[in-house]
C-alpha cells in the first residue's frame, strides 16, 4: 500500500502561458480512493499522468511513501502503478489470457506454472471466469468485458497504486454502474490507493472516499462526498457537486445533520426499536423509516451508547434540506471559474 502526496505540483506545457496544473497540494491516504472532478481542461488528466511520469512536472514534488517519484527510475515506478484508461488498448492479436500474462511477466519472479495460475486468479477477480474467457480475443468481448481485462492487466503487477482515467466513460449507464460495483468489490479485497478521474459526479460520490475538485489547474476543494455536499467551499463546488440536488442530499447527508433537540420535539418512546436509528443512517434511510413505520420521530442512538443524540422527524429533515436550498440561492463563484 502507498500514500500519494502532491506538493505544490505544477505543469506548464511548452509554449503555453498558464499552468495546466498550478501548485496543487493534497494527499491520497493509502488504501483510499480519491476521485478528481472538475470542468473540462481543469488539469485532471495532467495531474494523474504526472504520478506515473507519462507527463513530467515543471515543479513541485509527488511523494509516494516518502520517495519523490521524480528521482525514481520510470520503469520501476510504472511497475508499482497500475494504469487504466477509457481506450483499454488490449493487444488485438493476443488472447485475453495472453494480454494479462504479458503484464504479469513484466513483474517477473513467476514460474510458468505459477504465472498461469496468477492469470486465472486475476480473471476471476475481475469477474471473467478463466475457463470461458482466457482463450477469447479482445474482439470477442463487450466493452465492459474489455474494461475488466484492462483492470486485470493493471492489477497484474500487484501495484500499490491504481491510476484510472475515465475508465468507464465509454460504457452505457447500466454496464457502468455494474463496473463501479465491481471496482468497489475488488477494492474491498485489494485495498489499492486509487486516483480516479471522472466527469460523472454520481460516480465520484459512489467511489470516492475523497473528492478533489479542480478548476483551471487549481485544487478548489478536497473532502469526503458529505463534506463537499454539506460545506461546499464556494458556488462553483456547490454547483458541480449538485449541493442543491435534494435526492443527493437525502442519499448522502447523515441524520446527525438534521437532529431536532428541542425539548418539545415529538417523543417516540412508545414506538420502541422501530423508532431508533444509527447516527450513520442517511436522511433518506430515516425518511423511509419514518414513512414505513408511521412513527412521528426517530431517536438517534449509536450502538456503543445508550445516550440518545437527538430526534429526527420529517420536519427536521425538511428544515435541513431547505437550509441547503437557501445556501445554494446565494452562489459565490470563485474568480475566473466556469461551471
Ligand atoms: N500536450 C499539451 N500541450 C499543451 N497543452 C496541453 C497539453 N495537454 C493538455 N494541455 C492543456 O492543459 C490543460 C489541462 O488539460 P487536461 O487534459 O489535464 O484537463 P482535464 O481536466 O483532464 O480535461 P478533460 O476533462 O477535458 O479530459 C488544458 O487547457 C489542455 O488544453
Amino acid at each position: 500500500m502507498a500514500t500519494i502526496a502532491f506538493q505544490e505540483i505544477t505543469k506548464l506545457y511548452p509554449k503555453t502561458q498558464k499552468p495546466a496544473v498550478d501548485a496543487v497540494s493534497f494527499e491520497v491516504p493509502e488504501g483510499s480512493t480519491c476521485v478528481l472532478v472538475g470542468t473540462s481542461g481543469s488539469g485532471k488528466t495532467t495531474l494523474l499522468r504526472m504520478v506515473n511520469r507519462l507527463i513530467e512536472p515543471t515543479s513541485g514534488a509527488i511523494i509516494i511513501d516518502g520517495k519523490d517519484v521524480l528521482k525514481e527510475n520510470t520503469i520501476q515506478l510504472r511497475r508499482r502503478i497500475g494504469y487504466v484508461i477509457q481506450q483499454v488498448g488490449l493487444f488485438p492479436h493476443m488472447t485475453v489470457g495472453e494480454n494479462v500474462r504479458v503484464t504479469a511477466e513484466i513483474a517477473g519472479g513467476w514460474e510458468k506454472q505459477r504465472l498461469n495460475k496468477r492469470v486465472d486468479e486475476l480473471l476471476d477477480l475481475v469477474g471473467l471466469p478463466p475457463a470461458d474467457y482466457r482463450k477469447r480475443f479482445p474482439r470477442q468481448l463487450s466493452g465492459g468485458q474489455q474494461q475488466r481485462v484492462g483492470l486485470a492487466r493493471a492489477l497484474a503487477t500487484d501495484p500499490a497504486i491504481l491510476l484510472m482515467d475515465e475508465p468507464f466513460g465509454a460504457l452505457d449507464a447500466i454496464t457502468r454502474a455494474r463496473m463501479q460495483d465491481e471496482l468497489q468489490r475488488i477494492q474491498r479485497d485489494v485495498h489499492k490507493t486509487i486516483l480516479f478521474v471522472s466527469h460523472d459526479i454520481d460516480e465520484a460520490f459512489k467511489l470516492g472516499d475523497q473528492i478533489a475538485v479542480m478548476s483551471e489547474g487549481k485544487l478548489v476543494q478536497i473532502g469526503s462526498p458529505v463534506e463537499l455536499l454539506a460545506r461546499p467551499a464556494n458556488g462553483f463546488v456547490s454547483q458541480l457537486v449538485g449541493a442543491d440536488n435534494t435526492l443527493r442530499q437525502l442519499q448522502y447527508l447523515p441524520v446527525s445533520t438534521a437532529l431536532d433537540n428541542r425539548p418539545e420535539a415529538v417523543s417516540s418512546a412508545h414506538w420502541g426499536d422501530a423508532a431508533t436509528c444509527s447516527p450513520d443512517a442517511t436522511l433518506l434511510d430515516a425518511m423511509l423509516q419514518l414513512l414505513s413505520t408511521g412513527s412521528p420521530a426517530l431517536t438517534v442512538t449509536s450502538s456503543d451508547s445508550t445516550q440518545p443524540q437527538g430526534n429526527i422527524t420529517l420536519a427536521s429533515i425538511n428544515r435541513e434540506i431547505s437550509r441547503h436550498r437557501g445556501q445554494q440561492s446565494q452562489p459565490n463563484q470563485p474568480e475566473g471559474s466556469h461551471a
